[in-house]
């Protein structure tokens, strides 16, 4: 569920005023994602997505956020298309949030993603890569080291009472990433959120990615390791050594990874799914039961840490070299 923020009609049609798209004819709460209000927007012009900003997003982060969508649109990136109001401006404000109407996507997003499925998302992800070059903003990545460390500080006083010896694991997790984080890598926009609700497909043709409020500058080799592990693990939680082919060589179709990135991706992918863990952790630690906020299992990302704990080079995971 992710309406955190209830509308109602009459504001909205107020809100619409600002914008050049007709008359409201309904709108409708969406149930995914988890990180702010969605709603589906029909006007006498068309249908859009209106997304109320809620907990995570700083609002001096919307500029980049929606200034990227704009660019990677207009560089070949199937991706919404922010909405100018009548004033040029991007945000306005609804029901006390901050706001903005953004075009809709067709497609659905794979519960069940195969290897053409991995293989496509890879081309995309190195597409928006390249895209991201010449954006004149940026933003650094809240959720690298020092981000996870001070999400870590606050939930680690109830972290054991999730999983017994949690505190004493993750503690010697960091002391690893401290020490061993690359920061000499290939480095640019980044999606940093690639997971397979974000991606959706007709058929097997990937029609657009979304949902870019984690995007910031980082290594791109770290947006692949989040990669292999949100779409290359198996419910059981095996690792698919087809996806994770296909979603390199798609990768690589479109931008070779240099062999540093491939050495360092043991290390990003733990990395990536210790900071999955620690959002989802610190959620479940901190909003109350019953709050209409879909939690996510943080035990999941747990386990990926611990596989990837003992990968000492990517040829372990069955991928080879190049
Ligand atoms: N541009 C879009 N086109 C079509 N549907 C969208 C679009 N943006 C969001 N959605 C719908 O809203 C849901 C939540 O969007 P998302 O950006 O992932 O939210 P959150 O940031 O809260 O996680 C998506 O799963 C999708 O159903
Ligand atoms: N992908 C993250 C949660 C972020 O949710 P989203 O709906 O914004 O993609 C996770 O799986 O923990």
């Amino acid at each position: 569920m992710a309406v955190y923020t209830d509308i109602n009609e009459v504001e909205l049609a107020a809100f619409l005023q600002e914008y050049r798209l007709g008359e409201m004819m309904s709108y409708k709460g969406i149930a995914e994602g988890s990180e702010n209000s969605n709603f589906f927007l029909h006007t006498t012009v068309g249908t859009y997505i209106l997304t109320l900003y809620e907990r995570r997003v700083e609002v001096a982060d919307l500029p980049f956020f929606l200034g990227l969508m704009q660019h990677l649109a207009q560089n070949g990136i199937s991706c919404p298309l922010p909405v100018e109001r009548r004033d040029g401006r991007l945000i306005g404000e609804l029901a006390g949030r901050p706001a903005a109407i953004i075009t809709f996507l067709e497609g659905v997003w794979v519960r069940r993603p195969t290897p053409a499925h991995c293989r496509a998302v890879g081309a995309a992800l190195a597409a928006l890569h390249l895209a991201g070059a010449d954006f004149p903003l940026g933003r650094n990545n809240a959720l690298s080291v020092d981000g996870w460390k001070r999400l870590w500080l606050q939930a680690r006083p109830r972290a054991d009472t999730f999983q017994a010896g949690l505190v004493e694991e993750i503690d010697a997790e960091f002391a690893a990433f401290e020490r061993d984080w690359p920061s000499d890598l290939p480095s640019g926009i980044i999606h940093a959120d690639l997971f397979p609700d974000n991606v959706f497909f007709l058929g097997d043709r990937l029609s657009g990615l979304i949902d870019f409020y984690f995007a910031c500058n980082d290594i791109f080799a770290y947006d692949v390791a989040t990669c292999l592990n949100a779409w290359c693990f198996e419910k059981d939680d095996a690792f698919n050594v087809t996806k994770g082919q296909a979603f390199l060589a798609g990768y690589q179709s479109v931008r070779r990874l240099e062999a540093a990135e491939r050495e360092a991706l043991p290390l990003l992918a733990r990395g990536a799914a210790l900071r999955f863990m620690l959002t989802r952790l610190y959620d479940w630690l901190t909003i109350p039961d019953g709050a209409l906020v879909q939690k996510r299992d943080p035990s999941e990302f747990i386990r990926r840490l611990r596989f990837h704990r003992h990968v000492r080079a990517i040829s372990e995971y069955g991928l080879g070299a190049s």
